[in-house]
């Protein structure tokens, strides 16, 4: 293999045009929710963005990289502070560019958009060396550990019950063995909005019967008060999980939580590095680790997790599908399952991905599977299909 250098570094950031499916009222419970005024909680948790990162090299290889959270911003990061840090470079030197744009940005970057900005760019180097050697990325990363891989249908969002019973049968139909839900009432409604939420739950577990697992989702829009109050209520049906049910700084109340054994608390959606998991870890405040690969620190940071998370014995299943989490659950045998998004309209904006970039697995059954032979992560950008989008150059 020849040498190679990054010779540059191009962000879009695509902003949807097209048609959009309003939310319902208690469509998915938010942190926004604690808030004197409500009225589109959803509304800064909607990504209707998405940047694309594409890394390129001086022998003309093109990683793309990708993230959701504030594009806008992350497309300045990039361009301003982390592309000159690592044009010039060696891709395959990945650690040492990862470290490089950590500890330069070291002083504003270690958490949030900093670290999503680092993210697209170490999934776009990624890329790169899976391109550069013919090896899809999970090759490079352990190889497969699994056949297929199983995958939950993840929607299920705030509608009227026999909506919520037809939904969950539409999936129950297409074969998959596990859903997520989520709660659309939480601490401000009182005991009336806790028996709405059991009725939620109770729908969904008659629909799917009892050998398939449920999960549900809070999204942060509880508390610790209410969430030990729910806990001995949601035993009876069994999820598999309890998903964010506490804002991500709340690190005791997530231990708290977990410690009470009632429910495996999952969360880590929005954590950032080993290091923000090894303290999790350390508190037992997680029984499923649910890093996203374009906010954790991209496949460098997120393998350093994996191994972390195999130690402890709590397994990793990432936030969303899509390819860069996909490789990562298919080489690391602590990586059971993998989340996936139906196909729909655009509504809380998960879908936009489909609409953005061609080459994400299909499920069969409830299954999904990684081609052998196809090098990278797999992913081509969408560009006959982009007339959707406003671009940002
Ligand atoms: O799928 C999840 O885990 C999410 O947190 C998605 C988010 O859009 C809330 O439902
Ligand atoms: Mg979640």
């Amino acid at each position: 293999m020849i040498a190679m250098k990054i010779k540059s570094i191009r962000t879009r950031v695509l902003r949807w045009n097209g048609k959009t499916v309003a939310p319902q009222a208690n469509f998915c419970t938010n942190a926004s929710d604690a808030l004197f005024e409500r009225g589109d909680s959803m509304g800064s948790f909607r990504f209707h963005e998405w940047l694309i990162c594409e890394v390129e090299t001086d022998n003309g290889i093109v990683g793309i990289g990708n993230a959701a959270l504030a594009p806008t911003i992350t497309k300045q990061i990039i361009e301003t502070y982390l592309a000159p840090l690592v044009i010039g470079e060696d891709p395959f030197d990945n650690e040492y560019l990862w470290q490089k744009m950590y500890r330069r940005t070291h002083a504003w970057g270690r958490k949030g958009v900093g670290m999503v900005a680092i993210s697209a760019i170490d999934i776009a180097i990624w890329d790169i060396m899976g391109k550069a050697t013919g090896k899809p990325v999970f090759k490079l990363l352990g190889g497969r550990t699994k056949e297929q891989i199983p995958v939950y249908a993840s929607k299920l969002y705030g509608q009227s019950i026999d909506a919520l019973a037809k939904e969950a049968q539409s999936y129950v139909d297409q074969g998959f063995d596990m859903v997520k839900m989520r709660f659309g009432w939480g601490p401000k409604d009182g005991p009336a909005g806790m028996r709405k939420n059991l009725d939620l739950v109770k729908t969904v577990r008659e629909v799917i019967g009892p050998d398939r697992d449920l999960m549900l989702e809070c999204y942060m829009g509880w508390n610790l008060e209410y969430t030990k109050r729910m806990l001995p209520k949601l035993a009876e049906f069994e999820p598999r999980w309890l998903e964010e049910p506490v804002i991500a700084d709340d690190l005791a109340g997530y231990a708290e939580l977990n410690n009470m054994n009632i429910v495996p608390i999952s969360g880590g959606e929005h954590e950032f590095t080993n290091f923000g998991f090894k303290t999790l870890l350390d508190m037992n405040a997680l029984s499923v680790i649910q890093y996203d690969t374009n906010r954790v620190g991209g496949i460098t940071a997120a393998q350093k997790i994996n191994a972390l998370a195999e130690a402890y014995q709590v397994p990793v299943i990432p936030h969303a599908g899509q390819m860069h989490n996909y490789h990562l659950t298919m080489a690391n045998l602590n990586c059971p399952i993998s989340e996936f998004f139906p196909v729909f309209d655009v509504e809380v904006g998960n879908e936009l991905f489909y609409y953005v970039f061609k080459g994400d697995p299909v499920p069969k059954n409830g299954f999904i599977d990684l081609d052998d032979d196809l090098p990278g992560l797999g992913l081509e950008i969408a560009e006959d299909a982009l007339g959707e989008f406003e671009i940002i150059e």
